[in-house]
């Protein structure tokens, strides 16, 4: 392909244009950077409410009872204990998705849910409000359920089961590789009473298989990160092996913020006569994380801009994605050689370095992540704003765009309300033309910033991120 004049048949800037190659690579000339900075300005005001937020979300119900929405969570007849639990953590208001989902959830008989909702929106609190108020606190046996994909999302939703259930006697465990040279007790011990159980597929599995995790007492069982956990590629079958072992009467909850055609249709047979929510294409992504892309020359340039940018700018916390393992050992090792202090955190590294990493970047002890898309779901860090996908999501092909996966990882930015950038490095034709059919697919623009220009980065990161 003649790489000095690409044709994109459509894009959100207006179809059929012909792209130019610019000095420094192969990529488009944004010709007015500043315009096009004052029109994202314009798209969204800062700050708005998740509650006022204009997405719209498609309710499908199984009944025909109207729709009730809440305004407080005094609405939806939890128990005193919840209710202290949730303002002790600040949620004085329901989000969206909290207010529409959670009178679903909370019916009785129970009912199935397909939830979706944008990244950051409060899905958590959602499935688990429904898990702490359907347990029987008498009743010392497993109850509730929560599968995710990985062991940080499983460690950080317990964190937010035991600030929730504080004043609640509920008894928790997590199902994940374990870390730690046991005690006294062992899981069979641990298991036998705990109520609520969340962790990751292989695990649970397993635990499940030697009856270490009693099933007859199931009453919900959620997965996390639904579309992902589904997927036949990959978690998809441990997670349906899990639910046929659960009871027939089981409320079976999913939610993702991301839901393929093939993955939601599979998931309507999954969670059968289900509440569903749906958000439109154009919906998903959160307008108030800035969507920018840098274009370096090649892939040893990208290192080069890595390194001017955390080099020139000042910079909160932020996440640096990488597609491989050994990219993110690679980067960070030379990050570090430059005096950048960065950690790094993959699937080869031991369950205790791993809870090591997260630990210390969740503490803000260490401000710059780098990692892959084992991080790419879920993780719920505030202060991060800046995304850096140094890598562009793919699939496994390597050249077309992997859509769910780059909505996730710039959704670890811009969490609850909050402002967030995320810059994407492409560096070829193959990396450019994958932008460009993310910035189509998802109809939200992504900027160009120049590489050679940190005057006018720096301004235009300041203004973001400070927002
Ligand atoms: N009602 C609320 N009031 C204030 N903060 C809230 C409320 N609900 C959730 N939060 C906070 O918002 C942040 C994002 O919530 P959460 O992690 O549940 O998002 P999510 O929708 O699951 O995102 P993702 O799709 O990335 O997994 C968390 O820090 C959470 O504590």
């Amino acid at each position: 392909m003649d790489i000095s004049e690409i044709t994109t048949s459509s894009s959100v800037n207006g179809g059929g244009e012909v792209l130019q190659m610019n000095e420094l690579g192969f990529f488009p000339n944004v010709e007015n950077l500043t315009a096009q900075i004052e029109k994202l300005d314009t798209q969204e005001p800062k700050h708005r409410s998740l509650l006022e937020s204009s997405y719209e979300v498609k309710v499908t119900r199984v009944d025909d009872e109207p729709l009730l929405s809440v305004t407080k969570f005094e609405e939806l007849n939890l128990g005193p204990d919840l209710l202290k639990g949730i303002y002790e953590m600040g949620f004085t208001t329901p989000s969206k998705i909290q207010a529409k989902a959670l009178p679903l959830l909370l019916k009785k008989p129970p009912q199935n849910m397909i939830g979706q909702s944008q990244s950051g929106t409060g899905k958590t609190a959602a499935f688990v409000l429904t898990m702490l108020s359907r347990i029987d606190f008498n009743l010392k046996s497993p109850q509730a359920l929560c599968l995710t994909p990985s062991r940080e999302l499983a460690r950080q939703i317990m964190v937010e089961v035991r600030k929730m259930g504080k004043y609640t006697p509920v008894i928790t465990a997590e199902a994940i590789r374990e870390s730690h040279i046991r005690g006294n007790r062992s899981r069979h011990e641990e298991f036998a009473e705990a109520q609520l159980i969340v962790g990751t597929p292989g695990t649970v599995y397993d635990l499940l298989k030697k009856h270490v995790i009693e099933k007859k007492h199931m009453k919900i069982f959620v997965l996390d990160e639904a579309d992902n956990m589904l997927d036949q590629q990959g978690l998809g079958d441990q997670s349906i092996r899990i639910k046929n072992m659960m009871p027939r009467e089981c409320q079976i909850v999913l939610f993702s913020a991301t839901y393929s055609s093939e993955v939601r249709t599979f998931a309507t047979r999954f969670a059968p006569n289900a509440n569903q929510f749906s958000l439109k294409v154009e919906e998903l992504s959160v307008k108030t994380i800035k969507q920018f892309y840098m274009d370096c020359k090649n892939e040893d340039h990208k290192f080069e801009v890595l390194d001017d940018l955390y080099t020139l700018l000042t910079i909160g916390q932020s996440i640096i994605f990488v597609q491989k393992r050994e990219t993110a050992d690679r980067i960070a090792k030379r990050m570090t050689e430059k005096g950048h202090k960065v950690i790094n955190l993959h699937g080869g590294l031991s369950t205790t370095e791993r809870d090591e990493v997260m630990d210390g970047f969740r503490k803000g002890s260490a401000k710059v992540l780098i990692t892959t898309n084992v991080l790419s779901r879920g993780i719920d860090v505030l202060q991060v704003n800046l995304v850096i996908n140094y890598d562009i999501p793919m699939d496994l092909s390597g050249r077309n765009p992997d859509y769910e996966t780059y909505l996730h990882r710039i959704g670890r930015t811009g969490r609850f309300g909050r402002s967030g950038v995320s810059i994407n490095f492409v560096h070829d034709p193959v990396s450019w033309e994958v932008v460009k059919s993310i910035e189509k697919h998802f109809q939200r623009e992504i900027v160009r910033v120049p590489t050679d220009d940190w005057d006018v980065v720096e301004k235009v990161l300041r203004k973001e991120v400070n927002n």
